[in-house]
């Protein structure tokens, strides 16, 4: 295993890139911003706007993904735990979202700074127009000095359609404003190579490469049950950010001010440096989950896998689930091992009747709207083998 667990001088270059950023997203849990009894902590807000508000101050641009919309709202309805259910969830996170837009207005506003609500669904990442939108009216507020707090829009996200943890979106987010740093902070210091309420956890100080995760014991629940992803959904923020060329710290919001300085704390994700994916293709390969499959023959897979081709009807021997189209789906091959994802242009019953078929008989059969394929080459993303 080649990552580094001690507190060595690694990734200077990319930790410097924090201290030089000139637009850097932070996405801050709910762990850091909740009290013990998880409620929302107006005190930490403050000191953590401080800490932006001068980094802002210094020239850089600053965009927020804050959670903490739920536990805002949990005190106001009186509820003495974090709900459970989807729709008190969302109907705690549409009483506090204005609370805690409220409380960093008050705090950038004491050093002159403006806030900006954005709220986020999937669809926004996804959909050219709403991405189009989202990116441009970003941009717009940070012309315009603004610091964007943006949160998924959870009053109107499904289970389906959900992102569920912020971390995913602050990378999606990073990635549409080619921000040069993601800054991570959660109620832990660092990844450890196993639970950091165990003796003998190690901090680890950089993962160079996916593998380095290797043997890593990654949690995906808090240590407070305030937060929704545990380890798991950051360590998938970091492979999102840094395979979009995006340097990722993670790290404790006490730790916030250190780590924009690029000095050594918590944990570094260095960037790859291939080509950066579109936003659709890190959301399909990454923050999503088919919700079926089809099952290709040999011929589909190569030319899926291989040729960069879109699958047609006549390679497609088998469909797995209930989806319709527009959704994500898993592409197999015959031994059920994953090779693809990608957005269906069918609904799952109409492709039994498709099957096998060469797309010339189906227009000529069926109608020329049958003459599409089952995913189209842009909406699909090759997902390499373990060997790979
Ligand atoms: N290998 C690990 N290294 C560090 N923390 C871990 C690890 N596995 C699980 N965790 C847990 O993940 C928690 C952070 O996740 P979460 O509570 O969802 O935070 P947030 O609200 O900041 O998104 C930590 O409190 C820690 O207990
Ligand atoms: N959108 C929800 C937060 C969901 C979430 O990702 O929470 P966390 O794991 O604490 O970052 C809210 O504002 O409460």
């Amino acid at each position: 295993m080649q990552h580094a667990t001690s507190n060595g001088e690694n990734g200077t270059a990319e930790r410097a890139q924090l201290k030089n950023a000139r637009r850097i997203i932070v996405k801050i849990g709910s762990s850091s911003l909740t009290t013990p009894k998880g409620l929302i902590d107006r005190e930490r807000i403050r000191e953590l706007a401080d800490v932006f508000a001068e980094r802002r101050e210094a020239g850089t641009e600053v965009i927020l993904v804050s959670s903490g919309a739920v536990a805002a709202g949990m005190s106001p309805l009186g509820l003495a735990k974090r709900p459970h259910d989807l729709a008190t969830q969302q109907a705690a996170a549409s009483v506090g979202q204005g609370l805690l837009v409220a409380h960093y207005t008050r705090a950038f506003a004491a050093h002159g700074l403006t806030a900006a609500q954005v709220l986020l669904t999937v669809e926004d990442m996804m959909r050219r127009v709403q991405h189009r939108n989202a990116q441009r009216t970003l941009r717009r507020l940070l012309d315009l000095g603004v610091v964007p707090i943006v949160n998924e829009n959870d009053t109107v996200a499904t289970h389906e359609i959900r992102f569920g943890d912020n971390d995913r979106l602050a990378a999606l987010v990073a990635h549409l404003l080619r921000a040069d740093a993601l800054l991570l902070l959660s109620d832990v210091d660092a990844l450890y190579d196993g639970n950091p309420s165990e003796p003998g956890a190690r901090r680890i100080v950089e993962i160079a490469d996916p593998h380095d995760l290797d043997g890593i014991d990654i949690g995906s629940a808090g240590r407070r049950g305030v937060g929704t992803g545990g380890m798991v959904t950051k360590v998938d923020s970091a492979r999102i950010a840094t395979e979009a060329g995006v340097p990722t710290v993670l790290t404790s919001a006490a730790n916030a001010r250190a780590a924009l300085a690029g000095e050594t704390v918590g944990t570094l994700f260095t960037a790859s440096s291939r080509r950066r994916p579109s936003t659709r293709q890190l959301w399909l390969a990454h923050a999503t989950a088919g919700r079926g499959s089809v099952v290709l023959d040999p011929g589909a897979v190569r030319a899926v896998a291989e040729e960069n081709a879109s699958l047609l009807p006549a390679g497609v021997v088998k469909v797995d689930g209930e989806f319709v189209a527009g959704d994500p789906v898993d592409l197999r091959d015959e031994d059920g091992r994953l090779v693809a994802r990608g957005l269906v242009n069918y609904d799952a019953v109409e492709i039994p009747d498709l099957m096998g078929r060469s797309t010339r008989w189906l227009a000529r059969e069926l109608g020329p709207e049958y003459e599409r394929e089952i995913v189209h080459r842009d909406d699909l993303v090759v997902i390499p083998g373990p060997e790979a």
